[in-house]
This record gives C-alpha cells, structure tokens and sequence, in this order.
C-alpha cells in the first residue's frame, strides 16, 4: 500500500475511533521530510487532495452545525461559495495558512474548525491554542467559540500575544521577578516613549545631527530643515524610529546601511541596556526574551499546556506579524514539535509596517514550518456587490486574487470629488474650503445611504465617517460625525481607517479619499524611509484603503476634496452617482 493510501485509511481511522491526530501528522511530515526539497511541496499537495475525502462529510455537517441553510434549503457546506471554507476546515494533518479576505468568514471559519476538530475528531479542547493580537480580538473569539461549542468552549485556550509572553517569564525561575512593563495591547502602546526619548537625548550627538541634515535637504522634505525647530522635531521622530527599529530587528532582508539606520541602531542598543540594567521587559523585550525561552529546552516549571501537549496552534492575524512574533510562534512550535500550525490573515489587510509588522512572515509561510500549505478564503460576506468590486480595483487585483460577492445585493458606491488646489496655497486656506465641502458632501451622502434603506425597507443603518488620520483637514472626525442630522436611534460613528479594521457598518463615508493622503503621516515616517522600500511604503497606503472600503456593508461613500487617490479610480466605473466638480 502506498503512503498515500495508508495516511488516507489512517485519517479514517482518526474519525472512527476519536483516536488522535498527533501520531497522523508526525508519519505524514516524516515521510514529507524524506523527500528532496524540490518534490515536498508536490508531495503535500497530493497527500492534501487525497485527505480532504475521509473528512469532508463530517467538516461539512460541522460548516451546517455552525452556518444557516441558503433560504431555498441548500445547506451552507454545500455552496460553490463555501468550498474554501470546506477546504480549510476538512484538511487537518498539513499546517495552514489561511488567507482570508475581508469578511470572507474567518472568525467564524476558525470556530467552526475547532468544533470540527473537537466534536469530530475527538481533539481535546485543552490541546487547541488561539493566539489573538488584543484582548478584543481574544474575547470575540472566546465568545464565538463558546456560543458555538457550549461550555466545552471555554477549555479553549485563547490568549493574546502578550499575555502568553507574560505567562511564560512570570513562570520561568530566570525572569520571575523581572518588572514586566506592558500590557496585553502593548501592540498598540510600544516602549515607552518618554524612556526612549531620554536614550534618544543621551545618544544624539551633533554629527548624528548632522546627518538628518544630510539626509532631508535634497529631499521631500527640505522644508523641514529650514524651520527653526528642525532639531526638535529630529528628536521627536527618531523617537517613533526607535520603537520601528526595535520591532523590525530580524526582519528578513531589512536594509540597514544608511547612517540614520546605524544611528537608530546605536539609540536603541542604548535603551535596551537600560531596560536590562532596571530588570524590566517592555512588550516588545518582553515577546523576544519569552520567545527565546519558549526555543530553548529549558524547564519552565508550571508551564503544562503548552508544553508538548499541544495539538493545534490557530494564529489570528499573521499578516501583521512582526519578528517578535514570529519568534515566539516559533517558540510555541519548537516546545510542540506535532503540532499542526493555522495562521489567518490577509496581506490586503497588513497595515501595521509602523509598528515593525512585514509581509515577508506571511509569505515565507510554507518555507518556515514542516509541511504547511497555502489556503485561500475568497469569498465576502460582508459588502454588496459593487464594494467588494471597488476593494479588488483598490488592490489591483489579478483574477486569480479577486474576492468574490457571497451576498447577492448590489451595493452603493458614491464619489464625489472637490477638485480644490492645493499648490501654492497655505494650507489653513485649502483646509477651510475643504471643510466647506465636506460638510455639505457628508450630509447629502449620509442622507442618501438613509433613503436607500428606507427603499429597501430597512431600518436607518449605522453609518462610520472613515479618514487615514483623526484630523482630516483641520476638524476632527467626531466633529464632523457630530454635525450630521441622524435618524432616531441611529448613533454616527468616526473611527480612523486603521482602527477600523476588523468592524463594519451598514454605511462608510471616507473623507480623505485624495491623491497622496494614505497613510495618515505616522510620526516615524521620515526614518522609514531608511528602513521600508518607498514600494512598501506606497503598497500599506493602498491596504489602507482597502480596510476602509470593505468595512461597508450596503453603501460606501468616497469624498476627495481635492482630487481622487489613484488607487481609488475604480470608483468612478463603480460608481451609482458619479458628481465630479
Ligand atoms: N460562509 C459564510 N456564509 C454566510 N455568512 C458568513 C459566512 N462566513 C461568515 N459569515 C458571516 O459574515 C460575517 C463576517 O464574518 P466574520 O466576522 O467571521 O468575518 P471576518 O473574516 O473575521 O472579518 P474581517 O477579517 O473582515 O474582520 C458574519 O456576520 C458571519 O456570520
């Protein structure tokens, strides 16, 4: 019998006899691990095609457990649409990674994994590890999971980076009494600032100075070096740089010639020793030293379930991994060497590169862990038609990348653009007029997006004011939320592109859909510069835009008060009402 065939009968086994998975995935990657590198991926992918069969039956009665009957009575796991989704959650020996595209399902593609995977194959709960970015994130999952799976649910573990990193060295003897200074959303809150900025004034000589200098006055940027305060504001940014420095250190291919690059090097070798000498981790410390454990064969006492036991480590978000996370997956695998590894993401949605976050993690997936594929999850769930469209024109995507309409309304897509120039002008007098104008656009948008529900008979729906940065044009976004007439009951939202990722309104009115505008400027954005491609740059502006765009569920709205990003030029084909100036 060939291999093929024995992982195919031992697979079956698996679902006749609840017996375990540990000893399937261990023979299929040593097999795997027998063959010469060139032939591994052919090899997994036949194995992966063959393996789908014993279990499709069963992930298909988990998909209808967990998902409703189309209206005519087709069961969900039986939709052309769902046949991702089939895929993901039959193919259980190889690792995964997921690439799920906005509101493809992926929460609830994870969920209905894991009760496959529990309720089906007899996988203990307690050998199944989610690991989430923030604590939002973790209780939606824990709640999703729990109203699918019952109290059985909550044996999950389910933990954000942060809080497994802060188990691991507040139980291992070497760290235990270390000051641990961050939170679980220390994502968001990298090192302090202040403590950075103080090694930034201890190791900022003139000649480094000097090289800022240097390196902004032939450039965008020579208005900055002519403003008194050019020294200042060096300090204020190399401070962000630092932070950017510090995520990106073992970045694969990270450019690192330039004398700023060395200079951020020096700043934040500086800080560390500092942190070392205080005995505290910050998040970012805390990740790499709780990695380096986790990698190493050393006992860490009280630490149980991780350590060996581990059967299935579902990761949430890998596209905005950094190397400090990739470190401490690693970490998790190297203590749980059979486990099956399932990473979800979307590089459409990587828009954390400020906060050290690189693709390079979520396309080197394959190469990285032992027999793993890539899966796709195409299929949107969320947007009418025509939006999911305009994210595909925002992204430029060839035909084999495009996300598909699961839901059969068409959608609204609006553009309306000012055409107000901004060259040779000061920019409190643009900004005034581009306030005008977006006043008065916001309103009409917002009331059209109320009539097309009440045509389609629907409640008035939530409705989100989107913009790259909090300050679009001299007001802030709850400002101009505030000034829109809502309908009873209705409450505006305002919320900047990046920190709406992940949620969705019925309506999306983006206020800064203009040339040159995404990203928002981040205050490390000039020392990018030495450390980012001007691709890479450009590329996380795009994903910005695509985030915000496929947060609409029926209408989304597009206002460029001056004129329209290049990226956003499908709008205008997309478009229902189309009012140019
Ligand atoms: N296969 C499916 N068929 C029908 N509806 C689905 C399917 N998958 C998900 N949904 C519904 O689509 C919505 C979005 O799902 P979910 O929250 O899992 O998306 P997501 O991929 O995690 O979103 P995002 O990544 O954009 O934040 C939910 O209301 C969910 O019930």
């Amino acid at each position: 019998m060939s291999f093929i065939e024995n992982h195919i009968q031992r697979c079956q086994s698996v679902i006749d006899t609840k017996s375990g998975l540990a000893p399937v995935v261990k023979k299929m990657r040593a097999v795997i691990a027998q063959q010469e590198d060139d032939k591994q991926a052919a090899i997994l992918r036949k194995i992966s095609s063959r393996e789908r069969k014993p279990f499709t039956e069963a992930a298909a009665a988990a998909i209808d457990r967990n998902l409703p009957a189309r209206p005519g009575g087709t069961p969900a796991s039986q939709l052309p649409e769902n046949k991702s989704l089939l895929d993901f959650v039959s193919l259980v020996s190889p690792s995964i990674r997921l690439r799920a595209r906005a509101g493809s399902g992926k929460s609830t593609g994870l969920v209905i994994k894991i009760d496959f995977l529990v309720n089906t194959l007899g996988v203990p709960p307690e050998a199944i590890q989610l690991l989430t970015f923030n604590k939002a994130a973790a209780n939606d999952l824990s709640n999703k999971l729990e109203a699918s799976l019952g109290d059985v649910g909550r044996r999950v573990g389910v933990n954000t980076f942060h809080s497994l990193a802060f188990h691991v060295l507040k139980t291992y003897p070497g760290t235990r009494g270390m000051v641990l200074d961050f939170t679980d959303d220390a994502r968001a809150n990298p090192a302090k600032l202040s403590d950075i900025e103080s090694a930034v004034m201890e190791n900022t000589t003139r000649q480094d100075l000097a090289a800022y200098r240097n390196r902004y006055e032939n450039s965008a940027f020579k208005f900055l070096v002519k403003q008194p305060d050019f020294e200042d504001q060096v300090r204020e940014f190399i401070a962000s740089g630092v932070s950017l420095y510090r995520a990106r250190r073992g970045t694969p291919g990270q450019r690192d010639v330039s004398p700023i690059f060395r200079h951020l090097k020096r700043v934040a070798g500086s800080f560390d020793a500092k942190l070392a000498e205080s005995e505290t981790f910050d998040g970012e410390a805390g990740l790499r030293e709780a990695a380096r454990i986790l990698s190493s064969d050393n006992t860490i006492p009280g630490f149980t379930r991780l350590n060996g036991s581990l059967q299935f480590l579902f990761v949430d978000e890998y596209q905005d991994f950094s190397a400090a996370f990739e470190q401490l997956v690693a970490g998790v695998m190297h203590r749980n060497p059979d486990a099956v590894l399932n990473a979800v993401g979307d590089d459409w949605q990587s828009i954390n590169a400020f906060m050290g976050a690189d693709l390079s993690f979520f396309r080197g997936f394959r190469s990285r862990y032992e027999a793993a594929l890539n899966l796709p999850l195409q299929t949107n769930w969320r947007c009418g038609k025509r939006i999911v469209e305009m994210g595909n024109e925002v992204m430029e995507a060839s035909n084999k990348e495009r996300a598909v309409a699961g839901l059969p309304h068409d959608g609204r897509v609006r553009v309306k653009t000012g055409g107000i120039k901004t060259e040779r002008r000061k920019t409190q007098e643009w900004h005034e007029e581009a306030r005008a104008f977006l006043e008065d656009q916001i309103a009409i948008m917002a009331k059209r997006a109320w009539d097309d529900d009440a045509r389609a008979g629907r409640d008035p729906g939530s409705l989100v004011l989107l913009a790259s940065k909090n300050r679009p044009f001299g007001r802030d976004l709850k400002t101009y939320a505030r000034r829109i007439k809502a309908p009873e009951g209705v409450t505006v939202a305002s919320c900047t592109s990046h920190a709406s990722k992940g949620r969705e309104w019925d309506h999306v009115i983006i206020l800064d859909g203009i040339e040159g505008e995404y990203p928002g400027g981040h205050p490390a954005q000039l020392v990018a510069r030495d450390m980012l491609s001007k691709a890479d740059m450009r590329e996380e502006g795009q994903r910005l835009l695509y985030v915000a765009v496929t947060r609409a569920k029926h209408s989304l709205a597009v206002l460029a008060p001056t004129k329209l990003h290049r990226n956003l030029y499908g709008a205008r084909l997309l478009a229902n009402e189309l009012v140019d100036a």
